[in-house]
């Protein structure tokens, strides 16, 4: 396992360490009740570039690196405060409490990414429930492939009726290829909607909980709004909602004076890295004012996060909008109620239960 800053941006940026699922296994090094211990590698799946190496790898995500560059994106960004805009709007018309998971969290990046790809968004309950199922930790290989094959046959579907009549969105630019096959499209589109959802969704709502516990940080933000997007990065720091990443030694290599062996699993922790006291102090401190710039939680090298500039910018404007539209934001419930994902491969809150005085 790799905890340090430097070693996991080492280990991130050294190809040698593979991304190819079905290379390696997962040894646990360490008892945790509950927790299965993998004996098996998963498959390999057409399109899943985030499990491929080079020269593969780049192959399919250099044809969706023009639609998610920062000039790309800052086109994109009006139509994200609008959409948030919406939601909050759609929120202060409820009675609180409400869970804001359900009515601001999970619908913001939803409709976002739904509307990038070319996904209906009256289609979330299936790819919501199914993207959960997929992220359940303790589960055998068979349940997560059973969840898998449950998204993705709907997104073959959906990539089959774009092939051939092509809209104006993402998937239909990539289905005009003909050399990409429907496996590799249906991949692709799995990764995309997967990716552009959870995580953000994640974020969020964890993010509004942290803030709601340092209300001196939340205060600072609504006082200063410039402080926003450092504050997103904080957040990012501080909550690493993606942790845990896997590599598969293809030769011998030293890391941080070790030899790791030919063929060994390597287990990154992002979150470890992020508190890593070497590089940022005080790392246990949430601190919006801090320069977290270089925090990991994209990841780092050939796989580093494709949607980063989206993510930031829905995180922006979600935090922003909602910090601005609801001075009064509180827990409905103590602190020690709210549902952790502990359970789940990105970390979140199953639900928060927030009020306001109207
Ligand atoms: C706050 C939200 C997000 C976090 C924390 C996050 C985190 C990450 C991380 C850590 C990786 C690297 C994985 C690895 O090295 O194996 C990654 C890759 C990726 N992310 Fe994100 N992500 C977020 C939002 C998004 C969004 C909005 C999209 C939209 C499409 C997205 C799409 C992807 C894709 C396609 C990859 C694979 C890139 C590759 O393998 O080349 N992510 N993400």
């Amino acid at each position: 396992m790799v905890t340090g800053y430097d070693a996991v941006r080492q280990v991130l940026a050294d190809t040698r360490f593979s991304s190819r699922q079905d290379l390696g296994v997962v040894h646990v090094p360490y008892e945790t009740p509950g927790m299965p211990v993998a004996t098996e590698p998963s498959p390999q799946v057409p399109g899943l570039f985030i499990t491929m190496d080079p020269p593969d790898h780049g192959r399919l995500r250099r044809r969706l690196t023009g639609a998610f560059t920062v000039k790309r994106m800052k086109q994109l960004e009006q139509h994200i405060v609008d959409v948030v805009e919406r939601q909050l709007d759609e929120m202060a018309r409820l009675a609180p409490p409400v869970d804001l998971v359900e009515v601001f969290a999970l619908p913001v990046p939803s409709l976002v990414i739904c509307e990038l790809l070319g996904v209906p968004y009256a289609d979330r309950a299936g790819f919501q429930a199914d993207s959960a199922k997929f992220l359940v930790k303790d589960q055998s290989l068979d349940e997560k492939m059973a969840a898998f094959g449950a998204l993705t046959g709907y997104l073959a579907g959906l990539v089959v009726d774009k092939r051939a009549e092509p809209g104006d969105d993402l998937l239909s630019d990539l289905a005009r290829q003909d050399d990409l096959t429907v496996e590799e499209l249906t991949g692709i589109a799995f990764l995309l909607l997967l990716a552009g959802h959870e995580t953000t969704a994640n974020m969020l709502a964890l993010g509004t909980f942290a803030l709601l516990e340092n209300p001196g940080q939340a205060a600072a933000l609504r006082a200063e709004p410039d402080l926003v997007p450092g504050a997103v990065e904080e957040l990012m720091r501080y909550l690493s909602v993606a942790d845990i990443f896997y590599r598969y030694a293809t030769e011998d290599v030293e890391v941080g004076g070790e030899t790791i062996r030919q063929g060994s699993t390597v287990v990154v922790s992002l979150l470890a890295a992020n508190r890593d006291p070497l590089r940022f102090g005080e790392p246990d401190a949430l601190d919006v004012r801090r320069n977290a710039r270089g925090q990991l939680s994209f990841g780092h090298g050939v796989h580093q996060c494709l949607g980063q500039q989206l993510g930031r910018l829905e995180m922006r404007a979600g935090f922003a909008g909602l910090l601005r539209r609801f001075p009064t934001l509180a827990l409905a419930v103590p602190a020690g109620e709210v549902p952790l994902k502990s359970d789940m491969n990105i970390y979140g809150v199953h639900a928060l239960p927030v009020t306001w005085s109207e």
